[in-house]
């Protein structure tokens, strides 16, 4: 989606609970990504901590649009603060007490703490700071041991890890994300003291405003949560990458590597069971709040203001389930559904005998009722549909969510958002033939900033009020499908890195055994090579012949047509000697002015001409230079293999021929005699032009 102009934005704030760190990753991330430009919002992170001010306040005072809350949230509401819930990062608080352990006490999972025991800690030495409104979570375990945490003295020392470490503190209130990892990574000995597994879990990292802004601009809350939980989704589906991120903008201070502990602990209490990421119910929020009311919070009669602390969107979050067995099982509950709710369908009708006809229409009105509400709550998207006309009869609010099917519902066809429905199509033809299809992926295209959804739907083909329609549940998959699609398109990117670095690779490798000047193999090469072929030739009792080419003069070309016009004369001899190799040949440039080429399968004769040939070739080139044409004429040593030799001897014989060359005149071959072996040959001159005017006597012209 196209960012709006700055102009267009949205200025709004975030009063944050407590300093910068991985607690407010979300935040960060849809900032950093852009996620709030997209929505419209100009957004400043406020954070929070000593000397700042409480979310609560700053946002029920008009200083911030939103607050990050924790299960206090309902207190404030039951005694009168217009707050509104958003959004409940953590499924589970991470507030904790942590308890001293004897160093002795190691075993796994040793007992919970007893009541008398906590309630001797809690008069021992405590350290705990905050109001109690906000830390319900530690005042139940304390109200249990009958004791009251507003009465237990607070204090908080810098460093409280220390004194805990030092065996100081007895019984600390912290994190697990934070405090609780510190001492795991310091390998502290310490208890966590669990909340009985009956409480319901206490919602924390709460997104939430105020009820006017809640009821004045609800598009505008509800653009700000998605895309807080947008960030979120992306902070925890890269917890490295978000702590570096936290790390370079917001706090320096924090390590990467504690901040990722902190991702990972905070990222395992945001999920219970499949609820999606920011689901609140307003049942839980009720069990809170009765918990609250017991320790005395609020009283019975300040639950009724409850009513509101949710947030109700036209789109419910939905409950993912993108495990493949958990989709399988709930295709299997879905298929269950459908069945009993056509058996019940069918017996309701059964029982229209003209006598009892009243009894079993009262009798079906109150299933029908009862059904309906099992539908209401199912946790998984449930509709039905006319085959004809693909107009939604009913939706729960799952299905509104999921499926995209916010509107008029008189207006709501289901091809609008599933094409792949429309009447006549596909899928409405198997259906009506076949009555059932199971598990049939169905993709609902994306539409403006919103991704594309998938589906996985089971559907039956009902009669209902005498329109064939299909009556179908679905589960959501857009979360592992966007994962395989993710997954598919990560593979062809390695693929493609895998094929440059390859590349790159083999450039790298003919880079080191190449002339830069010339192109031909360096001198690095042709000692590998001349070994090789010199082994193979002997293997096969082949010959092999080597040349040494090697240009006269050359300094004087250099001081005559200046080391550009010398460097554009070696590459002219190089050309001539590449142009004319034979594909088995080795053309190499031996250092300087020098150049060796070696001829495998050939004998002295057939190099010897070859030699001349080339000889011939370069005194004949017209050179140009910035300081006219040059002329360059080689002398040429030749040698071939003789029975027992070896790369040395043979290199060497070719080049004794060259400095014979050169002492007899220069621009000439000389054969290395075969008849005297390894040491210094006698040699065999082939006639050249041995009076060729050297270069840079030459006119320039
Ligand atoms: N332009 C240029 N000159 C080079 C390069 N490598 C070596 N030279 C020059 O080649 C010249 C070789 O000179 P010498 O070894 O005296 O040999 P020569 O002048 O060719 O004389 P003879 O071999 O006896 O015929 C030196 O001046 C080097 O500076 C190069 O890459 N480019």
């Amino acid at each position: 989606m196209a960012c709006l102009p700055t102009a267009a934005m949205q200025a709004v704030s975030v009063q944050l609970s407590w300093t910068h760190q991985f607690q407010f990753a979300g935040y960060y991330v849809a900032l950093a990504r852009g996620y709030y430009r997209e929505e419209g919002f100009d957004v400043e992170l406020r954070p929070g901590g000593h000397g700042a001010a409480a979310p609560v306040d700053a946002v029920t005072l008009g200083r911030s649009e939103f607050g990050v809350g924790n299960a206090g949230l309902a207190v404030r509401r039951m005694k009168g603060a217009d707050v509104v819930a958003l959004a409940a990062v953590l499924q589970e608080t991470p507030l904790v007490w942590i308890a001293a352990r004897p160093p002795t006490d190691e075993r796994a999972g040793a007992p919970a703490l007893t009541h008398e025991r906590l309630a001797e800690l809690a008069r021992a030495r405590v350290m705990w700071r905050g109001k109690v409104d906000d830390q319900v979570e530690l005042a139940l375990p304390l109200a249990a041991a009958g004791i009251d945490l507003a009465r237990v003295p607070q204090a908080m020392p810098p460093d409280p890890i220390e004194q805990f470490e030092a065996g100081e503190i007895e019984l600390m209130s912290g994190y697990r994300s934070t405090e609780v990892q510190e001492l795991r990574r310091r390998g502290v000995p310490h208890a966590l003291i669990e909340l009985d597994r009956r409480l319901p879990g206490f919602y924390s990292e709460i997104l939430f405003t105020s009820g006017a802004l809640a009821a004045q601009d609800p598009q505008r809350v509800e653009r700000f949560r998605r895309a807080t939980l947008k960030g979120w989704r992306a902070a925890f589906d890269d917890i490295e990458g978000t702590a570096r991120l936290i790390h370079r903008l917001h706090a320096p201070h924090l390590g990467v590597e504690q901040l990722m502990a902190e991702g990972r602990e905070l990222e395992s209490l945001s999920h219970r069971d499949d609820i999606e990421l920011g689901h609140m119910s307003q049942l839980h929020w009720r069990r809170v709040a009765d918990e609250q009311v017991r320790l005395g919070l609020a009283s019975e009669a300040d639950l009724a203001r409850l009513d509101g602390l949710l947030w109700r969107v036209d789109r419910e979050p939905v409950a993912l389930m993108p495990d493949p067995m958990r989709v399988a099982l709930t295709g299997v509950v879905a298929a269950l559904w459908l069945t009993v709710w056509g058996l019940w369908r069918i017996a309701a009708r059964s029982r229209a005998e003209a006598d009892q006809l009243k009894a079993a229409q009262q009798q079906q009105g109150d299933d029908d009722l009862r059904f309906q509400f099992l539908m209401d709550v199912a946790p998984f998207p449930v509709l039905m549909f006319g085959i004809r006309d693909g107009h939604v009869a009913y939706a729960n609010e799952r299905a509104i969510g999921a499926l995209g099917l916010a509107g008029d519902s008189a207006e709501l066809r289901i091809h609008d958002s599933l094409p792949s429905l429309r009447p006549g199509g596909e899928l409405m033809q198997r259906l009506q033939s076949s009555r059932i299809l199971r598990d049939v992926e169905l993709e609902r295209p994306g539409v403006g900033a919103e991704a594309a959804h998938w589906s996985l739907l089971t559907m039956r083909a009902v009669e209902y009020e005498g329109k064939p329609c299909a009556f179908a549940a679905a589960v959501d998959i857009t979360l592992r499908k966007r994962a395989e699609i993710e997954l598919s398109l990560l593979s062809a990117q390695r693929g493609r890195i895998i094929e440059e670095v390859e590349q790159l690779q083999a450039k790298l490798r003919d880079a080191s055994v190449r002339d830069p000047l010339t192109g031909l193999f360096n001198r690095r090469y042709l000692d590998a090579t001349l070994r090789r072929e010199l082994h193979r030739s002997q293997r096969e009792s082949r010959p092999l012949a080597l040349m040494v080419v090697d240009a006269d003069h050359f300094k004087r070309i250099n001081d005559h047509y200046g080391h550009a016009g010398g460097d554009e004369v070696l590459r002219q001899i190089a050309r001539v000697l590449q142009d004319r190799h034979r594909s088995e040949d080795v053309v190499c440039r031996y250092g300087g002015e020098e150049f060796v080429v070696v001829l495998p399968g050939s004998d002295l004769g057939f190099a010897a001409e070859r030699a001349e040939q080339l000889r011939q070739l370069i005194a004949a080139l017209e050179i140009p230079t910035d300081g006219g044409f040059a002329h360059i004429t080689v002398s040429i040593g030749v040698a071939a293999t003789l029975p027992g030799d070896d790369a040395d001897r043979l290199f060497k014989r070719a080049d004794a021929a060259v400095y014979q060359a050169k002492h007899e005149g220069r621009n000439r071959v000389v054969l290395a005699s075969v008849a005297t072996g390894p040491s210094l040959p006698a040699q065999v001159t082939l006639p050249g032009e041995p009076d060729r005017p050297a270069p840079a006597e030459a006119d320039p012209s």
